[in-house]
C-alpha cells in the first residue's frame, strides 16, 4: 500500500528582497498503485512539487504524507529518477546500484544479488560491469531506474526521466516502465512535457497552472495499452483536451 498526499502545500523561493510564490494550496492525492502524470507550462512548479514529495526540497506550509504519515526528508519509501543522468562515473552499473543499497542499509552480502536482479529487471543483466561512460543515454536511465527500485520503494517519483532520449529509445523506455509498474504495482508521480507520453502511461493527468492545480483528467483507456491505442479517437481527444488546458495557461 502506498498513497502520497500533498495537502495545502505552499512554497516560495527568495526573489531579490522579496519572495516568489511558486506553489500555492496544492491538494493532490496519489492513490495506491496509481500512475499520475503532472503536466503544465514551463516554470509552473512541476519539478518543485516533485522535489518536495521526494523530500529533497523543503516547503513553507501544508503537509506531505506517505500512507498518512508526514515525511521527514528523503526516505526509502520513495525512489527518484531525474532527467539528467545521475550515475556515479567511477562505479560500474552494478556498482552504482550496490552503492545505493549500502547507503540504504542493505547487508553487504545481499547487495550484489539485489543489484543484479534489478539490472535484469531493466534488461541490462549483461551490462553489469560496464561503466556509465560506456552506456547509451537509454541504458543509463535504465540503470537509474534499477537503482531507484532496488531498495523497494512503494512510490516512484520521476522528473522528465525520458526527456533527453531520442524518440525510439523513449518509446522503448515507456514500455519498460509500464511493464515494471504492472509487475511491482508502484504508485508513480511522473512529470513530463510530452502529452502523448502522459496519456499513454497514466491513470490520471494533473494539469498545473502557475503554482496551482488547474484540472485533472482520468485516463479511462483500457490496459494493457497497445501501441495502436494512440490512434483511437478517445486517445486523440484526451490528448487534445489536456493540451487545450495547458495552452489556456500559456495564453493567459
Ligand atoms: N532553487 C530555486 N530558487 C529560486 N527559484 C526557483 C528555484 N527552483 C525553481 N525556482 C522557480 O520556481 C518556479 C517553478 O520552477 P519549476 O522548476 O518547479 O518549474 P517546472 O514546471 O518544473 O518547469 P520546467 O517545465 O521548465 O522544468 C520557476 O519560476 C523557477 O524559476
Amino acid at each position: 500500500m502506498a498513497t502520497l498526499t500533498l495537502n495545502k502545500l505552499e512554497k516560495s523561493f527568495p526573489l531579490g528582497k522579496s519572495y516568489r510564490r511558486v506553489l500555492h494550496g496544492i491538494d493532490l492525492t496519489l492513490n495506491d498503485n496509481e500512475f499520475v502524470s503532472i503536466v503544465g507550462t514551463s516554470g509552473c512548479g512541476k519539478s518543485t512539487l516533485l522535489s518536495i514529495a521526494a523530500g529533497l526540497e523543503d516547503f513553507d506550509g501544508g503537509d506531505v504524507l506517505v500512507d498518512g504519515v508526514p515525511i521527514e526528508g528523503p526516505g526509502l519509501d520513495r525512489g527518484v529518477v531525474f532527467q539528467s543522468y545521475t550515475l556515479l562515473p567511477w562505479l560500474t552499473a552494478r556498482g552504482n546500484i550496490e552503492f545505493a543499497l549500502k547507503a540504504a542499509g542493505t547487508p553487504a552480502s545481499e547487495c550484489r544479488d539485489i543489484a543484479q536482479q534489478h539490472l535484469e529487471l531493466v534488461k541490462l543483466g549483461n551490462a553489469a560491469d560496464r561503466w556509465p561512460g560506456e552506456l547509451s543515454g537509454g541504458m543509463k536511465q535504465r540503470v537509474a531506474i534499477a537503482r531507484a527500485l532496488s531498495y523497494r520503494p512503494k512510490i516512484l517519483l520521476m522528473d522528465e526521466p525520458f526527456g533527453a532520449l531520442d524518440a525510439m529509445t523513449r518509446h522503448q523506455m515507456q514500455q519498460l516502465l509500464v511493464e515494471i509498474w504492472e509487475k511491482h504495482r508502484l504508485t508513480v508521480m511522473f512529470v513530463t512535457h510530452d502529452i502523448e507520453e502522459a496519456v499513454w502511461l497514466s491513470d490520471r493527468i494533473v494539469v498545473m497552472g502557475q503554482g496551482h492545480i488547474d484540472s485533472t483528467f482520468d485516463v479511462n483507456l483500457p490496459r494493457p495499452r497497445h501501441e495502436s491505442i494512440n490512434r483511437t479517437p478517445e486517445f486523440i481527444e484526451l490528448q487534445h483536451d489536456v493540451l487545450s488546458r495547458i495552452q489556456q495557461h500559456a495564453i493567459g
